[in-house]
């Protein structure tokens, strides 16, 4: 059963959103996709703050698709949290129960619940920008939650942190998710939050869902080029034919897998060898490309190579020394069938 079962349908400028989202109680999903994918809108509208051109929002069966923002019962963390500079840190806390229309100590008895759980109990009087980065995302997670919110919406959560408090902050963050018996939205271009803190992923490209499911059934089986390069995978689409899939200009690539018909083939960088001369052996796909671009990546180079085929390939240091790697050079490209992975198109 779903407790947020939404169609979006909403117009920025030129630029049209239309997507389904559903939500379970106590689920995280994380909306993710590259800039200007929609994201945002998405987020805005769920939180009544951009219109709906069509659709509808629906929360724990009740219709809120006309609901005023503050009708909704929905908790936002928003990018840069935009929590109210003027008032304490309680106080930002004890907003929402207040317009709710509990009393000011009642309000203040919740606040003070919500600091404590997010580890800020003695820092209820300080204002804003008394706090550090991620002290003020931990106030604006509480000002979420303190509303008891049937859907919470975040928006980037960890987008402002330095990369030290973002990973403490992740942890905690993902702690909380998962004590929340609500429904929970994560909007992020950061896979790795995306992995780290949600249970499924719906992946946006230019205002439609590409692609969405669980991490690992994303990973293996990614759809389009941003999916591809988000888990790190080079990816075409051609036909298969039992072990063979050919791509549209001709270029075939042998595979251990069994497709027919529209088809996928991919494999990781750390998959593609590189050699000086046409290399025989075992069956593999082998062919001419020339070097592109090289790049550190991690402990490894990213090499970029030009060809029939543009492919990525991750080369020990050592392996590129040897190889004497430089761009414009001439090189083999070897890829064995067995370290790909073919999969139907549709
Ligand atoms: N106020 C506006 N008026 C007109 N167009 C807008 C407005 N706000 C956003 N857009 C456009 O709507 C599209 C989607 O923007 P949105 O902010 O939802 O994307 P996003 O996925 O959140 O991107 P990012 O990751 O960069 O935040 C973009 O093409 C953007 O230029």
């Amino acid at each position: 059963m779903s407790l947020l079962d939404a169609r979006l349908v909403a117009e920025r400028g030129t630029f049209r959103l239309d997507i389904a989202l559903t939500i379970a109680p106590g689920e995280t999903v994380a909306l993710l996709g590259p800039n200007g994918a929609g994201k945002t809108t998405a987020l805005r509208a769920l939180a009544g703050l951009t219109p709906l051109s069509g659709g509808h929002v629906r929360l724990a069966g009740q219709d809120l698709s006309d609901a005023a923002p503050e009708d909704r019962p929905i908790g936002v963390v928003f990018q840069d949290y935009l929590l109210f500079p003027h008032l304490s840190a309680r106080d930002n806390v004890a907003f929402g129960p207040r317009r709710r229309g509990v009393d000011k100590r009642a309000a203040h008895e919740i606040a003070d619940r919500w600091l404590d759980r997010v580890g800020l109990a003695s820092f209820g009087r300080r204002k804003p920008r008394q706090l550090s980065g991620g002290q003020a995302q931990r106030v604006a997670l509480a000002r979420a939650l303190a509303v008891d919110p049937v859907l919470l919406l975040l928006d980037e959560p960890l987008a402002a942190l330095d990369a030290r408090t973002r990973l403490e902050t992740r942890g905690e963050l993902r702690r909380h998710l998962a004590a929340h018996p609500g429904a929970t939205l994560l909007v992020t271009h950061d896979p790795l939050d995306a992995l780290v803190l949600a249970d499924r992923l719906v992946v946006v490209e230019q205002g439609r869902v590409v692609q969405e499911g669980d991490a690992a059934t994303i990973t293996a089986r990614p759809r389009t080029d941003y999916v591809a390069r988000l888990v790190g995978l080079n990816l075409y689409q051609g036909r298969g034919d039992g072990h063979t899939v050919t791509l549209v200009d001709g270029f075939a690539l042998a595979t251990t897998d069994t497709v027919h018909g529209d088809a996928f083939v991919a494999f990781p960088p750390a998959a593609v060898a590189l050699h000086p001369a046409q290399p025989g052996g075992s069956p593999r796909n082998t062919w001419p490309a020339v070097l592109a671009d090289i790049q550190r990546h991690g402990d490894n180079l990213r090499v970029v190579l030009d060809g029939p085929i543009t492919v990525a390939a991750d080369i020990t240091p050592a392996a590129a020394a040897q190889l004497r790697l430089e761009p414009g050079m001439e090189i083999w490209v070897a890829v064995k069938a067995a370290e790909t992975r073919a999969y139907p198109a549709d």
